[in-house]
């Protein structure tokens, strides 16, 4: 659990700042925050910007654009959700959204044996009323691709990990985009609890999430949950990354770097917002994950069990693999996408 911040760090990237108090600064929000911001952290200010002023022009294509590139149409669950289709903590979210991942071929086929879950992977659909939204997406994946891995040498230093790069071996070669747009409600009435953008969840479907918050700083929505049960602001800090972990990289260390519970409250004002989930190898195991860096993670104090400190449906559930925990969430989210893609485990993965 995390502990009761009030506020949430920022860890400055730049190779020029002071290595030990970066360090130092990043060990404290890695194990007692799980959230924090990232600044100076050299992607270019034009990748950002064209993709943040390509979201506006996005979500106002018609109803007819974005039922072209529907989510229904992909086995890879890439494409465009509406207001309504997804539902968190038992509650319909508020939002519309355009999911991409890293641009692959897809290599599954029912004859070649390789597992369900490779069928994650496989090409975008992009909207034909706007060509130009293809590069400026792709460089933004690349771009993001390239940041997460320099950040996770980072970690793995602030961590006391022998090489920076032993959080490597655990990535997928796919890693998934969403563009997201939460209408304005008319919020006068409403409590908090009642505004759900997107209800309160862990990230669960990535390593770790670099967020970009797409709207101008007075919108406000995003809120991390400290232990006190307190929801604490995260604002948009204009040159930043919001960074979170996310429920692999959880259970890789062991439960000593805590996915910290957020949501989002909708408002008066549309808000926009871009979380990138780096991905987590399909074939990765609840054992070697629980196995392969233990000895570097002790945790704090006494257990009684592993599932008991580590609050993973990863771990929790079924499934061996990362893939087939990933698909059945996937397939549970998107009935519709399940029934039409994956008709011989959907009854399987909906009623176990
Ligand atoms: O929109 C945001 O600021 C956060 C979205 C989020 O938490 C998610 O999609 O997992
Ligand atoms: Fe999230």
């Amino acid at each position: 659990m995390s502990t009761s911040f009030t506020s949430i760090p920022s860890i400055d990237l730049s190779p020029t700042t002071n290595k030990q108090h970066q360090l130092s600064q990043l060990h404290h929000a890695l194990t007692s925050v799980g959230f924090l911001y990232i600044h100076n952290h050299g992607v270019p200010a034009d990748a950002i910007t064209d993709l943040v002023n390509a979201l506006p022009h996005l979500f106002s294509l018609t109803d007819t654009a974005k039922e072209a590139i529907a989510l229904h149409h992909s086995p890879h669950f890439l494409g465009y959700s509406s207001v309504g289709a997804e539902t968190t903590a038992g509650k319909l979210d508020c939002r519309e959204q355009v999911e991409y991942a890293t641009e692959l071929p897809q290599t599954w086929s029912a004859e070649n044996g390789m597992a369900l879950y490779e069928r994650l992977k496989g090409p975008n659909q992009w909207p034909a009323e706007y060509p130009s939204l293809r590069p400026i997406v792709e460089r933004y994946i690349r771009e993001l691709t390239q940041l997460g891995e320099r950040f996770l040498r980072l970690v793995a230093e602030a961590l006391g990990l022998p090489l920076p790069e032993m959080f490597f071996p655990f990535l997928s070669e796919q890693h998934r985009l969403k563009l997201v747009h939460y209408p304005a409600v008319s919020s006068s009435s409403l409590s908090d609890d009642s505004r759900q953008g997107v209800g309160p969840h862990k990230d669960s479907s990535g390593w770790w999430t670099f967020l970009l918050q797409a709207s101008p700083p007075h919108i406000k929505g995003l809120q991390a949950l400290n232990r006190e049960g307190q929801w604490i602001d995260v604002p948009n800090v204009p040159g930043t990354f919001v960074v979170n972990i996310g429920q692999a990289f959880e259970v890789v260390t062991n439960g000593v770097c805590k996915a910290t519970i957020h949501r989002v409250l909708s408002g008066q004002d549309e808000r926009f917002s871009i979380p990138f989930f780096q991905g987590v190898r399909g074939d990765l195991t609840k054992q070697e994950a629980v196995d392969t860096l233990k000895e570097y993670f002790q945790p704090r104090r006494q257990r009684r069990s592993l599932e008991e400190d580590i609050d993973s449906p990863f771990l929790k559930g079924k499934y061996n693999t990362w893939g087939e925990s990933q698909l059945r969430t996937k397939i549970r989210s998107h009935r519709d996408v399940g029934r039409k893609f994956y008709a011989d485990v959907y009854e399987k993965y909906i009623n176990d």
